[in-house]
């Protein structure tokens, strides 16, 4: 079996090295500082890669990209990778979310001291043969008021160093509850803006959005606490340099500490060399500790994605565990032939899909059975790869409305998936459900509830329930040579005498001829031909 190549596009730690030379079913390169054209030809020739900030995945980079399959960010921001191309592309983008949280906290807090106790000039005045001791009088953290923006992993550690420094803490996190700042013993505002004016330090946990941009910019200076000093070791442009720069002149500000800068590398910054500034080069995670953590676990997750299909911390697609994987996959098989089986049947362009689930497949990751539906509806009608991890948004796009349904009522069947596909003035619909543990079976069609095979060579005929045309059937591929492996009906509302439905499952496809013969039965109204994989036969993103 071929190798996974993967490409370690920044330096990662050694010990992340040591576990991809562990696996023998894995090849590395590494490559690192890859721009432009150089990158786009890099990132084609591997399975899988791992980055952490240094690299720019954006969407030219991936174009035409048919082998890439996983991204890994060794770390916690992702916003140095074009998600929506990676995903329109079916490439999965997982994190490390935690790996580097104790490391950032401590750089945020190392950065506030700095900044009260004047160490970086302090200690460059001594090297400049210097013992001044008055100018660089200091304040103290301990009953000072912290207000910190972005409560998640890193903002909640910092509150904790906070809360040991006898500071009183105000958070602000649109998912923070009262009940949680109580519990954690900080105090919850409403809005930014009320905690501006009473915070002595502010620092910004959170990721880089249009809301969080320029969170502090000019004209939030004069509602700041005077004298407050503010820290970000979340992402440049958090806070507006340009802002920075006249609070600290105007002295409405006291200090400014950055790690990190609108653009990267920052090598230039009118904050550089001011009264009050200090800045580290994107530091926050960089510590022994931290890279190991997140160099470790961001190939895990590579090794994991390869060998068994597990998706974890994945930005751009719902989490799938081995486990997980295992109890649905006969269930994603289902609904992807149900796509396929209704872009034939239905046969026309179409508006919307509606998935049913019922009974305790309800229960189950929905999200990723719905991908596995749009995989299969569309597979046959791009050009591109299509899998659960863009099918979703490449079907969206196509201006496709999709409507999911649970309900934990069983109906005839433990579990099944009723499909119902719209557009063009026709409406079809199919349900499937599975067997066993693994026997795929098609449960209905349009309104007629039959047990046919969905897989290999189908052949729909649809015909007035009238006796003799099994036998005529039955007849007409014979004479054409062609073997039935299994055959279904259906009848309108089970009742005799109405509107039927036959599936055959054939041996081998079937010629125009025996088409046109099955045509020419009285009493059959269509005949239509189905390609299904064969029984068993999975995508590789279901393998
Ligand atoms: N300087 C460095 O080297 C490092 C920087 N980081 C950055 O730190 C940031 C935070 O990381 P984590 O705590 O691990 O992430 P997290 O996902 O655990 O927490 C982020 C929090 O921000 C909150 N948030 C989002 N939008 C908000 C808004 N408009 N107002 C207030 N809160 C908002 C979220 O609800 C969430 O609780 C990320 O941007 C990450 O990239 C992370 C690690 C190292
Ligand atoms: O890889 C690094 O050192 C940067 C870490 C970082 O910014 C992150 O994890 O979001």
């Amino acid at each position: 079996m071929a190798k996974f190549r993967i490409g370690v596009l920044d330096p990662i730690a050694t010990e992340g090295f040591d576990l991809l030379k562990s696996d023998s079913n894995f090849e590395y390169e590494e490559r690192i500082g890859l721009k432009g054209d150089e990158l786009r030809k890099g990132l084609a020739e591997f399975d899988g890669v791992i980055i952490r900030s240094g690299v720019k995945i954006t969407a030219e980079s991936l174009e035409g990209n048919k082998r890439l399959k996983a991204i890994v960010r060794a770390g916690v921001g992702t916003d140095n990778i074009d998600k929506e191309a990676a995903t329109r592309l079916g490439i999965v983008v997982m994190n490390t979310p935690a790996g580097n949280t104790l490391s950032t906290a401590e750089h945020a807090f190392a950065l506030m001291m700095a900044l009260s106790r004047s160490i970086a000039p302090a200690y460059q005045s001594l090297c400049n043969g210097k013992w001044d001791r008055k100018l660089y009088m200091g304040s103290q953290l301990a009953d000072k008021t912290l207000g910190i923006v972005g409560f998640g992993r890193i903002g909640r550690e910092v509150a904790l160093r906070g809360l040991a420094f006898r500071m009183r803490v105000i958070a602000f996190d649109p998912f923070l509850t009262d009940e949680q700042a109580t519990k954690l013993g900080v105090e919850r505002a409403e809005t930014v803006a009320e905690m501006l004016p009473k915070v002595d330090y502010l620092t910004v946990h959170t990721p880089l959005t249009n809301e969080t941009k320029h969170l502090v910019s000019q004209k939030d200076l004069a509602n700041l606490k005077p004298g407050i000093r503010l820290i970000n070791c979340a992402r440049g442009g958090i806070y507006d340099e340009a802002a920075l720069v006249e609070g600290l002149n105007s002295g409405q500000i006291a200090g400014v500490a950055l790690d990190v800068f609108e653009e990267e590398p920052c090598t230039d910054s009118p904050l550089f060399g001011m009264p009050g500034v200090v800045c580290t080069p994107h530091l926050g995670a960089s510590t022994e500790e931290a890279q190991t953590q997140v160099a470790v676990e961001g190939i895990q997750l590579l090794l994991n994605f390869f060998n068994t299909g597990e998706i974890r911390h994945a930005v751009n697609v719902a989490a799938l565990d081995p486990k997980t994987l295992e109890a649905i996959r006969s269930y994603l098989d289902v609904a992807y032939r149900l796509g396929l089986f209704l872009s034939q049947w239905h046969g026309g362009s179409v508006s919307q899909c509606t998935l049913t689930y019922r009974g305790e497949v309800a229960d189950r990751d929905t999200k990723l059975l719905t991908n596995a539906f749009c995989a299969g509806l569309l597979e046959r009608a791009l050009e591109e790869d299509v899998n659960i991890i863009n099918a979703e948004l490449l079907l969206r796009e196509r201006g496709i409305e999709l409507n999911e349904i649970r309900s934990q009522e069983m109906g005839a069947f433990a579990s099944s998936i009723t499909v119902e596909v719209s557009g063009g003035g026709r409406t079809a619909k199919a349900a499937g459900t599975v067997f066993g543990h693994n026997m795929p079976r098609l449960v209905m069609v349009d309104d007629h509830r039959l047990e046919a095979y969905i897989d290999g060579n189908l052949l729909i005929f649809t015909h007035q329930d009238v006796p003799g045309i099994i036998g005529k059937v039955g007849t007409t591929f014979g004479k054409h040579e062609v073997n039935i492996a299994q055959m279904a009906v259906g009848r309108s509302g089970n009742q005799p005498g109405g509107h039927a439905i036959g599936v055959l499952n054939l041996d081998s496809q079937p010629s125009a001829a025996a088409l046109a013969d099955m045509q020419a039965i009285p009493a059959v109204e269509t005949v239509q031909t189905i390609e299904l994989p064969a029984a068993g036969q999975m995508p590789s993103w279901l393998q």
